[in-house]
């Protein structure tokens, strides 16, 4: 897989949420789709549970006929059933979509863009603090908060503008494949203290797009400015585990990384000898050139949580505080695998663009 060129999401029907229609169909179709990129690249020896997940499901999607939605009627409006859009936690905006056909549901705040939920199989493979005020106040810790443009500590908030601006829903919907889709935007016209700061034009669209292959989620952003900006992204999956100190990470061992409880200091990730890395104490490592693949294995739960990702997001970060001291009365029951492109900033001169997207897939 490289990076995901082809904007190959079929325009959609649902909730037109900002411009009509065509504001909706365009923007789907801008998003590209991790499952459908052609010529993935296997990674080696990443697959814990022996199977491909996303080849398994899109081959018996095909041969059962894939679930898609109503397909006579075009109107806008239909497969809205699958989408909600009104008041979650706190009373902050909140899109909920459900697939049907492969029972999944997912819920997306619009503070943050922050997907907070997505129950697969029945259970929520992603964790949610109960420390949360769900004020609007702070960024939510929960599912997959968005880092951007700033990774981590720097010159603006830690992680960035993205998980602290409300942003807009200008799509939610279900897609022409049967897929249910949201899209959401922030730019530097966005009211933030945090976006004014930054000083860049930019637009950023954050699709987040239920399938038979799994919750995909797509950052693109553009350079709407005359002079070159950079940034640093990631996308901070929280994925709910049994207990961390059973947990483990494949598709790491051999890496180079940045130890950052340790000022950055650099390392290689040991052999594991294909057991995965065992999270038995406190970890934040940046890791450099992770593969296309990566997994979490809840021995707990018996259960295999698959990331792929595109080439544009070369790294990923594992982390879990491994105790209470400064983060999360949860620790226990969390674990981050964090794909990013944050080892080097990624430099967009005036006018250019950049699209990092992850697939996610639960067996
Ligand atoms: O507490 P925050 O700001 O949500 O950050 C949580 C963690 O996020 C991780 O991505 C970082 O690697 C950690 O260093 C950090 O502590």
């Amino acid at each position: 897989m490289g990076a995901p060129a082809a904007f190959c999401a079929p325009a959609g029907r649902g909730l037109a949420l900002r411009g009509g229609a065509a504001v909706a169909s365009a923007t789907a179709r801008r998003h590209a789709r991790v499952a459908a990129a052609p010529g993935a690249r296997r990674a080696p020896r990443m697959d814990a549970a022996g199977t491909d997940f996303d080849d398994v499901a899109r081959r018996l999607a095909e041969e059962l006929g894939a679930p898609a939605a109503d397909a006579g009627d075009k109107d806008e409006g239909a497969g809205a059933e699958n989408v909600s859009v009104g008041p979650g936690n706190g009373g902050l905006m909140r899109v909920s979509m459900k697939h049907a056909a492969s029972n999944q549901e997912v819920e997306v705040y619009t503070l943050g863009a922050t997907v907070t939920t997505w129950k697969a199989r029945g259970d929520d493979v992603l964790w949610v603090s109960k420390e949360n005020k769900w004020d609007g106040a702070k960024p939510i810790r929960a599912g997959i908060p968005l880092c951007f443009p700033q990774f981590g500590p720097g010159p603006l908030a830690q992680h960035g503008f993205a998980r602290l601006a409300t942003w807009e829903v200008v799509f939610a919907g279900t897609l022409d494949d049967g897929s249910v889709q949201t899209v959401m935007t922030i730019s530097d016209k966005t009211d933030n203290d945090v976006i004014r700061e930054w000083g860049h034009a930019f637009t950023a669209e954050y699709a987040v797009t239920l399938s038979p292959t799994g919750l995909e989620t797509s950052l693109r952003v553009v350079n709407t400015g005359t002079a070159a900006f950079d940034f640093t992204a990631a996308f901070h999956n929280y994925f709910a585990v049994t207990n961390v100190s059973e947990a483990r990470v494949f598709g790491i061992e051999g890496l180079p990384y940045a130890d950052r409880l340790n000022d950055g200091a650099s390392g290689t990730e040991a052999a594991d000898g294909g057991a995965g890395y065992l999270v038995d104490k406190a970890v934040d490592k940046l890791y450099s050139g992770a593969p296309e693949e990566l997994a979490a294995f809840d021995f707990g739960a018996l259960k295999v949580i698959k990331i792929k990702k595109s080439a544009s997001l070369p790294d990923a970060t594992v982390w879990n505080p491994f105790g209470e001291g400064g983060c999360d009365g949860g620790w226990k029951n969390f674990l981050c695998v964090e794909p990013a492109a944050a080892a080097d900033k990624v430099v967009l001169e005036a006018g250019e663009e950049w699209l990092g997207a992850q697939l996610l897939g639960v067996e």
